[in-house]
């Protein structure tokens, strides 16, 4: 008996996909301000934006949200020196300067912001041995070199920083597994691979990784239960329904899990109740595991959602009009 699994509730029990649910769970998100969650949250708050309108544009929805309203917010958050913060008067950070780029893609207004000066943050945060820093204190860690990458990509400026040393640092971090870790010698994560097997495949490196020792270890993250988790012994959760299914379709190895087990396991996340998705069953369901179980959904297919492209985590559509193709194995 693994310890590290759940019983999935049986077929008849597991709901449909209740996309009107989910639609109101994240456009009512965050209504109440007082509400707990939402002031605990501000420290990410252009990430939770982010989810909700990857969210919503997924299932179609993407006009029920208050784009002026957002577009402003963004504006008011990005700092002289370029970067943008997670909320208004919060530091700027790759992390959030990321996810602003990603928002105003979807909405097609990148003149909203400087994007030079964007450019200028993200070239200033490289170190001599090719890393990336996430802000101004210094932090060290592989996320870092795909949140550079893909901001970079997004708004057409990649050649602005010195991609070479970029992928010898991501590739430094590349264990024995074939997994990756946040810094070299740092123990293998599916979140962590999803990170540097996006930088590799946006710089058009993908040829650097062991696919096929990756693409195992990737597949070991699969339980009975057919959720995923993102360390050996850990528990499945939704959110590596994205990280992990993500990756494989990089590196051309997702036929390698039980996809049907996987989309039970996802649809069983769902809260029938207030709608949304929450890490595992009957737990609660936060914008977070929402984006990220529609996103899985997507990648195995889901018909009644946009495709989402497995680089970017951004419909496909607007990655196509951006005319990014980011490097894919088959
Ligand atoms: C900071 N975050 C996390 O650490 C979550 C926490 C978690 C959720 N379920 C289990 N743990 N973990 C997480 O995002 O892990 C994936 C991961 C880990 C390392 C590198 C990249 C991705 C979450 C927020 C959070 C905190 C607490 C509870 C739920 C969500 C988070 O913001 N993750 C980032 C992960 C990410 C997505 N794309 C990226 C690109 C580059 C770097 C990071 C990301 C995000 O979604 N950005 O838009
Ligand atoms: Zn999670």
């Amino acid at each position: 008996l693994l310890m590290n699994d759940i019983v999935l509730p049986k077929d008849d029990d597991i709901p449909d996909l209740l996309l009107s649910k989910h639609a109101n769970f994240l456009a009512s998100y965050g209504n109440n301000k007082d509400d707990y969650e939402f002031c605990m949250t501000e420290y990410l708050r252009m990430n939770g934006i982010y989810w909700s309108l990857t969210a919503m544009d997924l299932m179609g929805k993407l006009g029920e949200m208050d784009k002026d309203g957002i577009i402003l917010f963004i504006k008011q958050c990005q700092h002289e020196n370029g970067g943008i913060g997670a909320s208004i008067d919060h530091d700027p950070h790759l992390l959030y300067t990321l996810s602003a780029v990603q928002i105003l893609c979807l909405y097609d207004a990148l003149d909203a912001i400087d994007c030079e000066k964007v450019t200028k943050y993200v070239v200033n945060l490289q170190n001599n041995d090719g890393s990336f820093c996430g802000d101004q204190w210094g932090e060290v860690d592989t996320r870092f070199s795909m949140c550079a990458v893909a901001c970079l990509a997004l708004l057409g400026k990649l050649d602005a920083i010195n991609i070479d040393d970029a992928v010898n640092f991501v590739i430094s971090c590349m264990n024995f597994d074939g997994g990756f870790g946040c810094r070299p010698g740092s123990e293998s994560h599916a979140g962590q691979v999803y990170c540097c097997v996006g930088m590799l495949s946006i710089t058009g490196h993908l040829h650097l990784i062991k696919a096929d020792s990756l693409g195992w270890w990737l597949c070991e993250r699969q339980l009975p239960s057919g959720g995923l988790n993102g360390r050996p012994e850990k528990l499945p959760d939704v959110c590596y329904s994205w990280w992990v299914v993500a990756s494989l379709r990089i590196i051309g190895r997702l036929d390698w899990l039980d996809k049907d087990q996987l989309r039970k396991f996802i649809m069983a996340c769902q809260d029938v109740e207030t709608g949304g998705f929450s890490d595992r069953p009957n737990d609660m369901p936060d914008p977070f595991h929402t984006l990220f179980g529609l996103a899985g959904l997507s990648l195995l297919g889901e018909p009644s959602l946009k495709t989402i492209n497995p680089v970017f985590c951004m419909p496909q559509p607007i990655v196509s009009r951006l005319k990014i193709q980011p490097q894919m194995l088959t």
